[in-house]
């Protein structure tokens, strides 16, 4: 990691998490640091660094080439990265965290707020605070979903192989719908998916079980940052490919339909309507903020 000019002593950074997806965040307004994938993944080691799933770099659009396009959207750019430090389009509970680190800080008003991202611009809601204090829960409209297919996609884990359901978020996906979440194994590594064509940059493999009507619980191996407690744009895709399982399109009933999704960090809520958008809503919160340790930091940059 590295600083265009004086470097301060230290780097403040954050750290929170959206249903147990945990983030680290760097403020970086005016688009002054360089984090490579090395950095990226030292911040996010849970031994030797802070830890968390994916870091988020909150810049100002205008400040970066990738946003510059959406600055007169939306002022505010979320920079993902994997813990692998490897770069995503999109990340739909890192938004939600992202949204509630700019209204925190003063840098953004609670109500409605656009975020650009790799995937285009996302709109936030904030809810007010309950009385005792739990924070709000934050909504964000997803964009629609696509489902590109081909037919035939399969994901094997061990000698277990399913039909799996191609649904693009902004960010890949392969949604399986399987008798246990435990036939899932240890998801220390990727599940195979096939044809290798489906997926040529990688990609995101949800496996699902009903709990009950509209009501789903999976887990995720996510591209990128291994087995996570939560995925914002996996439970969207899942949710869809609910939908469409139960005859539920709501392009074909005209009627809005939501799923609750249950992951191991949490609950997500999913709202599919008929124009196709596609809203997500749960909890954000930001849990410490420090400052990274500046000799730390320039062994990083070697
Ligand atoms: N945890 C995220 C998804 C992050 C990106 C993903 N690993 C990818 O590479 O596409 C979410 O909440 O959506």
């Amino acid at each position: 990691m590295s600083e265009s000019s004086p470097q301060p002593a230290g780097l403040p950074f954050l750290k929170g998490h959206g249903t147990q997806n945990d983030f680290v965040i760097v403020p970086d307004p005016d688009g002054r640091l360089v984090i490579g994938p090395e950095a990226v993944a030292a911040l996010c080691d849970r031994r030797a660094g802070i830890g968390a799933d994916g870091l988020l770099r909150v810049v100002r659009s205008a400040a970066d080439p990738a946003a510059a396009d959406q600055a007169d959207r939306a002022e505010w750019f979320m920079d993902y990265r994997n813990a692998d430090g490897s770069i995503a389009e999109m990340c739909g509970n890192g938004v939600r965290v992202f949204a509630r680190y700019l209204v925190d800080a003063g840098l953004a008003e609670p109500g409605e707020l656009a975020v650009a991202t790799r995937a285009g611009v996302r709109t936030v809601r904030i809810a007010a605070d309950a009385e005792d204090g739990t924070p709000g829960d934050v909504t964000v409209g997803m964009g629609r979903a696509e489902l590109p297919g081909p037919d035939g996609i399969e994901v094997a884990v061990g000698e277990r192989r399913w039909p799996a359901r191609n649904v693009n978020m902004g960010n890949p996906h392969a949604v399986a719908f399987v008798e246990s979440l435990d036939h899932a194994g240890e998801l220390r590594s990727a599940p195979l998916t096939s044809p290798a064509e489906a997926y040529p940059d990688g990609v995101n493999v949800e496996f699902v079980v009903d709990r009950g009507p509209r009501h789903v619980a999976m887990r995720v191996h996510e591209r990128g940052s291994g087995e996570t407690l939560s995925c914002g744009t996996g439970a969207c895709a899942v949710a869809v490919a609910a939908i469409r399982r139960d005859g539920l399109d709501p392009a074909v009933t005209g009627e809005a339909v939501s799923y609750t999704v249950d992951v191991l960090g949490g609950r997500l809520v999913i709202t599919e309507y008929p124009d196709g958008r596609v809203e997500k809503t749960g909890p954000a919160v930001i849990v410490a903020r420090g400052e990274l340790d500046a000799g730390w930091l320039a062994a990083l940059q070697g």
